[in-house]
């Protein structure tokens, strides 16, 4: 999808000014204009501001690229998003949630779980924070289905199979446990368990990291039919532009915690105009 286009629409989510520091902070690092240092560490206390007034629109059916080097807060972004990190500072809507007119971020604890149900998935680059490895793997997407009310045992393993078939782990597995299988099928049941309620928004956080070639190629097709066919919007993190050059539509390149670039995918890979985002794509060629 094109810029253009996007902007006509109504984001699906909308973050503003989001912040977030680890560590208590000190008199020196209150707010992260106050830490005077190339990077985003308190040289004082070791705080580290990992995301600075970060902004941006998700719209629906797209994929929006997140590439920065170790460090430079893409994963604090998206566990923020997903509440598994809370914030400092900040607002996030969701136009499917409350009409786009509640800060997610306030809301209750019951609220937060019903978002983490319903309206947002996640797929962690570690398999082992995203599936229950002593749960078979149609009892993973059926704990999710149970999690939003869904209790008829019939249902729920049609479900299952359903979401097996569609991310291509064979049925005849589906009451083997997860830890038995492959990374690459991990990270298909992982997928099929964050889909397990039909969300709008899905979150990748660099699931493909430390799989095979063959096997990342697999997951990435994956990640892209499922675009096609269920037209979830999604982050995709990564710290390798090859992995958002292949997915995503539009990309945002972190540095410090702090988002140096932004634009359509072909264009920044194209025609980088920050120094680091230049060195990110020099380095992929
Ligand atoms: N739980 C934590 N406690 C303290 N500091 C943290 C914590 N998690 C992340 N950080 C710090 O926040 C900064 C951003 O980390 P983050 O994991 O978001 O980066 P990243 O871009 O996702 O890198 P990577 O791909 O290596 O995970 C880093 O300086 C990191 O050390």
């Amino acid at each position: 999808m094109k810029t253009q286009q996007l902007q006509l629409k109504k984001p699906e989510l909308e973050v503003k000014g989001l912040n977030k520091r680890y560590g208590k902070g000190c008199s020196n690092c209150q707010t992260p204009e106050m830490l005077h240092v190339k990077d985003n560490r308190c040289q004082h206390c070791g705080s580290v501001w990992a995301c600075i007034d970060v902004n941006f629109e998700l719209y629906k059916g797209e994929i929006l690229g997140i590439v920065g080097e170790s460090g430079s807060g893409k994963s604090s972004l998206v566990k923020s998003l997903y509440f598994d990190d809370a914030i400092s500072s900040g607002s996030a809507t969701i136009s499917t949630y409350k009409n786009g007119e509640v800060n997610i971020f306030t809301e209750s604890a019951q609220q937060k779980r019903y978002i983490r149900n319903y309206i947002m998935g996640m797929v962690y680059q570690n398999p082992y924070l995203g599936l229950k490895m002593s749960f078979s793997s149609g009892g993973n997407i059926a704990e999710k289905l149970i999690a939003s009310g869904t209790f008829h045992v019939g249902s729920i393993r049609d479900r299952a199979r359903q979401l097996l078939e569609h991310v291509e782990i064979p049925l005849a597995r589906m009451d083997e446990l997860p830890k038995n299988f492959s990374g690459g099928m991990q990270q298909r049941v992982q997928i099929s368990k964050a889909l397990a309620n039909n969300p709008p928004i899905l979150l990748l956080d660099e699931v493909t990291t430390g799989l095979d070639l063959s096997v990342q190629a697999r997951v990435l097709d994956l990640i892209r039919k499922i675009q096609r066919d269920l037209g979830v919007a999604m982050i995709v993190v990564s710290h390798d532009l090859g992995v958002i050059r292949m997915l995503a539509d539009r990309t945002m390149v972190m540095r410090h915690g702090r988002v140096v670039e932004r634009g359509l995918t072909d264009q920044i890979l194209e025609d980088p105009q920050h120094p680091y985002t230049q060195q990110l794509v020099h380095s992929l060629l």
